[in-house]
């Protein structure tokens, strides 16, 4: 069974942020990620961390203004100190929530400029962010999200990513295959997950059910099929990463609503 990680914007709805750290250990999680930490003080996260025998697996760095539509800065010209000051404070975090991995958004595509220079932009803004991290050892994360939930994004696809990884050249650059975004914008997931997971460049899974990002025992998508072929992929090819939870949870934001919607990781628990 994949290493399965509570991911707390989108469940325990119904609780305050900071609650929802113990949801997630009562209901048998190890891991955790979330999109942004940076309302709190990272000692308080750290502390609700330490107190549930949580990890921190996975956060995001600073989105840009994201009550105002933005989605990263990666790849936008004219705002590459904002870029590095994010990264900067997303290392600060990671090194106090001892978080190995930070996702780093994309953006939006601006109009009027072309997909050269938004992709220039985007290698030089990452080579730069991947050296730091290397610096701390953690890695950066890229991740395709697909343009019904997010129109406009500049990344959606595995193979862009991956060409990108290469592109920039540094071993802590890597990326989050959401296999959400994979199934709507490219399908055929399982053969994705064979093959890129042994390419050593996949630093994090997601899931979600599809089309209606629920539970993943929704949708169209066979989940313990999935589940299977990643457990077989990684003991072929010692892929040791987590599976992001990053579903909002079908019941809503009612008492127990994500609890009693983990009928599916029960099962497989047995
Ligand atoms: O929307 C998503 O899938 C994300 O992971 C944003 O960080």
């Amino acid at each position: 069974m994949p290493r399965f990680a509570a991911n707390l914007s989108m469940l325990y709805p119904e609780l305050a942020f900071l609650d929802r750290f113990d949801a997630a250990a009562k209901d048998g999680f190890e891991g955790v990620e979330y999109l942004f930490p940076y309302d709190f003080p990272a000692a308080e996260i750290a502390a609700r961390l330490q107190a549930n025998g949580l990890q921190q697996v996975l956060f995001n760095a600073p989105p840009g203004h994201w009550e105002a539509g933005e989605r990263g800065l990666a790849c936008l010209p004219g705002r590459e100190n904002e870029f590095r000051e994010g990264i900067a404070r997303a290392l600060d975090y990671a090194a106090a929530l001892d978080c190995p991995r930070v996702h780093v958004m994309a953006g939006l595509m601006p109009s009027g400029l072309s997909r050269e220079m938004l992709e220039a932009t985007y290698i030089h803004n990452l080579r730069w962010a991947a050296g730091e991290a290397r610096k701390t050892g953690r890695d950066l994360l890229i991740e395709p999200i697909n343009t019904r939930d997010m129109p406009g994004f500049f990344l959606n696809r595995q193979d862009h990513a991956h060409a990108i990884v290469a592109a920039v050249g540094e071993p802590h650059l890597k990326v989050q295959m959401d296999l959400y975004h994979c199934q709507i914008v490219e399908g055929d997931v399982a053969m994705k997950v064979r093959e890129y997971l042994p390419t050593g460049r996949v630093g994090h899974l997601q899931i979600a059910g599809v089309p209606t990002r629920n539970e993943p025992d929704m949708g169209e998508l066979y989940h313990p099929y999935l589940f299977g072929v990643i457990d077989e992929v990684s003991a072929a090819c010692g892929w040791d990463g987590w599976v992001g939870c990053e579903y909002r949870p079908a019941r809503g934001a009612v008492v127990n609503g994500t609890t009693d919607g983990l009928g599916w990781l029960r099962a497989l628990r047995g």
